[in-house]
């Protein structure tokens, strides 16, 4: 898969993050201070967002250091689905329930073992065939238009 990815520090686990995703076998792009060190939240985790949106990357990866700007940031951009994970359990709920797309991380929060067993939920997981979590994501994308 591509994935973008996105951090405003390489505060924490965001300098393992590069090679946790190439680990896993992905392509990564990467944007902020995980690339060229530009390192305004807002701008990288909205870019990250947007290569979702148009069709460049599969998904992404936004950090900030709580991870509340990063999730806000890729949340304006349409037909982005942003989930703020700090633990596997919500990854997984957000990929069944959410088909979030973006998974926005805690610098502050997510220790190694940690973001080690998010991207194994956030990767195993898939979208619920059910009527009625298909309705609530079809209800955020109408949101939208
Ligand atoms: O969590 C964040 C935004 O939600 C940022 O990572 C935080 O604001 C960065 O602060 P500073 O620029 O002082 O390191």
């Amino acid at each position: 898969m591509r994935i973008s990815l996105a951090s405003d520090s390489l505060d924490g686990v965001a300098p393992i993050l590069i090679s946790e995703l190439e680990g896993r076998g992905h392509t990564v792009v990467p944007h902020g201070a995980v690339s060229d060190g530009r390192a305004d939240w807002a701008w990288c985790c909205a870019r990250a967002a947007r290569d979702v949106a148009e069709g460049v990357t599969d998904q992404a990866i936004v950090c900030c250091w709580t991870g509340t700007g990063a999730s806000i940031a890729a949340n304006k951009v349409p037909g982005v689905r942003a989930a703020l994970c700090v633990d596997a359990e919500t990854a997984a709920g957000a990929r069944k329930w959410n088909d979030a797309n973006v998974l926005a991380i805690s610098l502050r929060l997510t220790s190694a073992p940690l973001l080690r067993e998010i991207l194994d939920a956030w990767f195993a997981g898939s979208v619920s065939t059910d009527e009625a979590d298909i309705a609530n994501i079809s209800y955020i994308s109408e949101m939208e238009n």
